[in-house]
């Protein structure tokens, strides 16, 4: 049992594509839990993300920006949000300052209405703006719904984000650490790897490429006597065009993608890493749910 006084909880972020959830997950947590990239739907799957307090424990789940879907994938990115919805303690609903009445972010808000959990509002990249448009766009929002608290935060300079955990333990109920304290994140290993290689697929290349890629991790395996750790891994696409721009010029691109994943997983992971990546094609994947639910894409909880 923990002491008493103790609380723990949910608490889930919300919002349309690209307002910076990832970046605030990994920026509460202290650690590069998601992949962030300057696309809109990086994230796919829920990502946990655990915060520990000397007093409490916070897990946050990041989810898919909610979107109107295009293809099976984008419905359970959505189904898998909304879901989310219901689960949690508190809800974090992340809007843009860089980009105020976005139409995404009514329709954001509509789908809060149902819930009755403590929402918070938090107007995220306020280190982009001038302040006095932060004030505007706190008075445009603070009637659109009984708000527990609306806070002006950055993911990327970390301003109100200590005011942000203090807000969010008061309303967590008191309970157990639900996750032992080391843990900072739900994903094996092999997830936070395939999705390192993934961001850096959504870094370099461009328009129809980046949402067609999926990446599996098919081998991993750990040579402590030689603190290395052997990865195989697939990137899919959709079609033989998209996998010719993967492999690039002599290979160049898919060499580029490898080095570049390489260093950032060394140092998250703390072993040396010897990559080796293969470029398949997986005709229209993101339209087969059999295939979607094989790689793990969920809808629920
Ligand atoms: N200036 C500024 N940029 C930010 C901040 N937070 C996030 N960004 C940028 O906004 C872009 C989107 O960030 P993500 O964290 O991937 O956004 P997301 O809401 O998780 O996006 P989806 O996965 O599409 O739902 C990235 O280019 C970030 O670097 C911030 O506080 N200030």
């Amino acid at each position: 049992m923990e002491e008493t006084g103790f609380r723990s909880g949910f608490a889930a972020l919300i919002g349309r594509p690209n307002v910076g959830k990832s970046t605030l997950l990994n920026a509460l947590v202290g650690h590069k839990v998601a992949i962030t990239s300057h696309r809109p739907q990086t994230t796919r799957n829920r990502i946990r993300g655990v915060l520990n307090l000397e007093n409490a424990q916070v897990v946050f789940i990041d989810t898919p920006g909610l979107h109107k879907p295009k293809h099976a994938l984008g419905e359970m990115m959505v189904k898998a949000a909304e879901s989310t919805l219901r689960e949690v303690d508190a809800v974090l609903a992340v809007m843009d300052a860089t980009e105020p009445d976005h139409p995404g972010d009514a329709h954001v808000l509509e789908r809060l209405k149902a819930v009755d959990t403590p929402v918070m509002l938090l107007i995220n990249k306020v280190d982009a703006v001038p302040k006095p448009s932060v004030l505007e766009i706190i008075a445009a929002y603070k009637d659109r719904l009984p708000f527990h608290a609306i806070l002006p935060v950055s993911a990327l300079d970390g301003t109100n984000l200590d005011a942000l955990k203090a807000e969010l333990v008061q309303v967590l109920p008191e309970g157990p650490r639900y996750y032992p304290e080391g843990m900072i994140t739900d994903h094996p290993e092999s997830f936070l790897i395939a999705e390192i290689i993934r961001e850096k697929v959504l870094l370099l290349t461009r328009e129809e490429v980046p949402h067609s890629v999926m990446v599996e991790v098919e081998q991993l395996v750990p040579r402590q006597e030689k603190n290395l750790v052997y990865v195989h891994a697939v990137i899919y696409t959709e079609r033989e065009s998209q996998k010719a721009i993967l492999i690039g010029k002599g290979g160049q691109m898919l060499k580029q993608v490898g080095q570049l994943a390489r260093q950032e997983l060394e140092i998250l992971l703390g072993t040396r890493l010897f990559l080796e990546l293969w470029v398949k094609v997986k005709r229209d994947w993101r339209n087969h749910p059999g295939l979607l639910r094989q790689w793990g894409f969920e809808d629920r909880g």
